[in-house]
């Protein structure tokens, strides 16, 4: 849903504009175009989404060797030992009908050498070894695994630990990865305090900690956290201001009196395509589009409610920055007391139990005692049941 906001105030989000919750987050991964890609050397792309095929440059194994410690062997049996190969070896030369050498794991095979015999299996007697007849090869063939120019890893996933391993091994020293969206988060309400014991009509900020680890895990480099001044003129300023191609503002979505996210939105003739989402908690929240390939997101400040929003527009926001479509969600069956909303998606803490995700107790929208002892959000749609699979969102 696309509108633009009325200008000059705010506009409380009527029930029949809210998004149901899995299309806000299809919306939201499906609007921004992916941001220019970057080689970067192997060991700083850890954990970026990969914006090109991960093709080998060299043969994997890159010579025939051996897969065990033992004997490589020519012909029939016993061997005469006429010397010792280990890895790294540049030459192993060839070897003559019944002969053997020794050879280490991992090290070239001689040339003509029919198979490898594990010490285990071999008998040796001074400078002669034997081993029943048949056994296996024992030999890994160089490019059993890769060859150079064969697909590795398809564009768009993750640089895990074992992508940057594989890569290594088939000769890369860069990967071509997406460059991480730039995040700027803003934080409202002359309440917030930043440390401490909260005084009087105080809180305790709870979303500086949380947000950047969080944001940075959806793939984004948090460059900077604010608290802004409770009116609409420094929210609308630091928006403007903000160079980074998402500005995530907490706390200022609802339509109370001090909620000047819909009236900063207005004067930056934003254009809102979320104003509200159909989901318990995390229903005041918004997604616009600012000039300059630029998005504005608007989480609630209640703390548990701007986890589960964090969840709805901002992941799948910066994932289709970064050139990924929304991941699929595990899914498993629900035990405990939730019950489903009519019309809202309902976000439930769930800890895995013996074979189901039990629901945790004491989920509030303001408190994130339950999200904190939880392994995941269970989805709970309209119309379910406990025994419906449920899909779930894993917070670790
Ligand atoms: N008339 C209506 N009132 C409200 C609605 C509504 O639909 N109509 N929605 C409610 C829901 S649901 C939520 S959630 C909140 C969201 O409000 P805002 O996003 O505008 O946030 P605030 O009003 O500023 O704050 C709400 C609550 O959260 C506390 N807060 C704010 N920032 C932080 C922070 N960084 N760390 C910890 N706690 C924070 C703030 O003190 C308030 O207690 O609106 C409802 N009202
Ligand atoms: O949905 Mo609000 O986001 O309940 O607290």
């Amino acid at each position: 849903m696309t509108a633009a906001v009325p200008a000059g105030g705010s506009v409380a989000p009527a029930e029949g504009r809210m998004l149901p919750w899995g299309r806000a987050r299809a919306l939201a991964n499906r609007l921004p175009a992916p941001l220019p890609p970057q080689e970067v050397p192997l060991a700083g792309a850890a954990g970026r989404a990969l914006a090109a095929p991960v093709l080998a440059r060299a043969a994997v194994p890159g010579f025939d060797n051996s897969a065990m410690d033992g004997y490589a062997v020519r012909g029939g049996g016993p061997w005469r030992v006429t010397g010792r190969i280990l890895a790294g070896c540049p030459d192993p030369g060839a070897l003559r009908d019944r002969t053997a050498v020794e050879i280490a794991t991992g090290a070239p095979v001689p040339a003509g050498a029919d198979r490898v015999v594990p010490y285990e299996d071999a008998d040796r007697a001074g400078n002669l070894v034997s081993a029943p007849a048949v056994g296996r090869e024992h030999i890994r063939r160089r490019g059993e695994d890769a060859s150079p120019g064969d697909l590795l890893v398809s564009a768009g996933g993750p640089v895990t630990p074992a992508v940057m391993g594989l890569a290594a091994s088939a000769g890369l020293d860069t990967l071509t990865v997406a460059r991480p969206p730039r995040v700027r988060v803003l934080l409202t309400g002359d309440e917030i305090v930043r440390a401490g014991i909260p005084g009087p009509g105080q809180v305790r900020d709870a979303l500086g900690p949380l947000l950047p680890p969080l944001l940075a895990g959806f793939g984004a480099e948090v460059t900077g956290l604010d608290l802004i001044d409770d009116t609409a003129g420094p929210l609308t300023a630091a928006m403007a201001g903000a160079a980074e191609e998402v500005v995530i503002v907490c706390g200022s979505s609802s339509v109370g009196p001090a909620d000047h996210l819909h009236a900063a939105l207005s004067r930056l003739a934003a254009t809102v395509h979320v104003d509200g989402v159909a989901c318990r908690p995390g229903r005041p929240q918004l997604l616009a589009e600012l000039g300059g390939a630029r998005w504005a997101v608007g989480l609630p400040g209640n703390p548990f409610a701007a986890l589960v929003a964090a969840y709805t527009l901002p992941q799948p926001l910066i994932a289709g920055l970064t050139g990924r479509g929304l991941p699929e969600l595990p899914s498993a069956l629900v035990s405990g007391a939730t019950r489903p909303l009519p019309g809202q998606t309902r976000l439930v803490p769930v800890r895995w139990g013996a074979g189901s995700a039990v629901v945790v107790a004491h989920d509030r929208s303001g408190y994130l005692g339950a999200a904190a002892l939880a392994d995941a959000l269970a989805i709970i749609e309209p119309g379910w049941t406990p025994t419906t699979p449920t899909g779930l969102i894993v917070l670790r």
